[in-house]
């Protein structure tokens, strides 16, 4: 069973609180951390969330200690729920020499079909279904969602959208994966969580999703030219192409000379939240 959220750490932040809580998830079999931090608004009214999904090798404390973005947030009157980017704890399978891209700190925001993996790898299951669930049981939150990212994370927050239409007002990017099927990352993750047959893949992958997407809920995607990881793994053009295949609307901005980090993160940060502000108050 779902448990309820057991307080870790909290801190004053921007008039509001920025927390972190312990849980134990049904969905992933294990106990599981997430980040919150609250507007001052939520202290007398319910307030939207906007979900920022992670990169790899992240937890759920690199955003809320890089990215700067309770100031805004505290402005606007939106709360940030931050989760892990995978399972974690004893018995949860991990790449087997270690590595970076896959496993552990890699969950990818997909629900893994492959053995050892698909007892506890379900991402995708928690990150849209049962952590809001939560959120809006416990906190003062209500089902008003936006939900954003970066790489790994990015590629989330986009396919987190595409496959639940109606569930999200809002969906912005920081230099996605787009095409996850068609880059290194992707395709070692795929097919160690879902298996070789790559039809088993393109409920995963963005680009594929938009092909046929029921909703056109507007992409916003900010993208460094200097990103090392640009060419070979995130490949926005692959997610321009198949956007104007489809009729989808994207606005897809190449900010010059940015690369793939924080630092990037903290510099358009702002600007996604009052993009997902407009949203959230419709
Ligand atoms: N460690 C990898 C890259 C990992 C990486 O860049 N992770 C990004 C997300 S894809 C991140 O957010 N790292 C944590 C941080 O910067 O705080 C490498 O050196 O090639």
């Amino acid at each position: 069973m779902t448990g309820a959220p057991q307080l870790v750490s909290a801190a004053c932040c921007f008039g509001g609180t920025q927390a972190r809580y312990r849980h134990s998830s049904a969905v992933l079999g294990c106990e599981m951390v997430f980040s919150l931090f609250l507007p001052p608004r939520a202290a007398d009214q319910s307030v939207p969330a906007a979900y920022w999904l992670s990169g790899l090798t992240c937890t759920d404390e690199n955003f809320v200690q890089k990215a700067g973005a309770q100031r805004v947030a505290a402005e606007l009157g939106i709360a940030l729920v931050v989760p892990d980017t995978s399972p974690r704890g004893p018995g949860v399978a991990d790449d087997p020499e270690g590595a970076y891209d896959f496993g552990l700190g890699a969950g990818f925001y997909l629900d893994a079909s492959r053995e050892p993996f698909a007892r506890h790898y379900r991402m995708g299951d928690y990150v849209a279904a049962e952590l809001p669930a939560l959120i809006e049981a416990h906190f003062p939150i209500d089902g008003r969602r936006a939900v954003f990212g970066h790489s790994m994370g990015g590629h989330g927050a986009l396919v987190t959208a595409l496959r639940h239409p109606g569930r999200y007002r809002s969906v912005s990017a920081f230099a996605p994966i787009t095409n996850p099927m068609a880059c290194p990352w992707g395709e070692k993750a795929f097919t160690g969580y879902l298996g070789e047959d790559r039809a088993l893949w393109r409920p995963w992958d963005a680009c594929a999703l938009i092909e046929s997407a029921p909703e056109r809920l507007p992409l916003l995607v900010d993208q460094g030219t200097a990103d090392a990881f640009l060419e070979t793994q995130l490949r926005p053009r692959a997610l321009e192409a198949a956007c104007r295949a489809a009729g989808h609307p994207l606005t897809l901005r190449l900010r010059q000379g940015y690369d793939h980090s924080y630092f990037f993160i903290a510099s358009f940060i702002e600007d996604h939240l009052r993009f997902h502000a407009r949203a959230l108050a419709e």
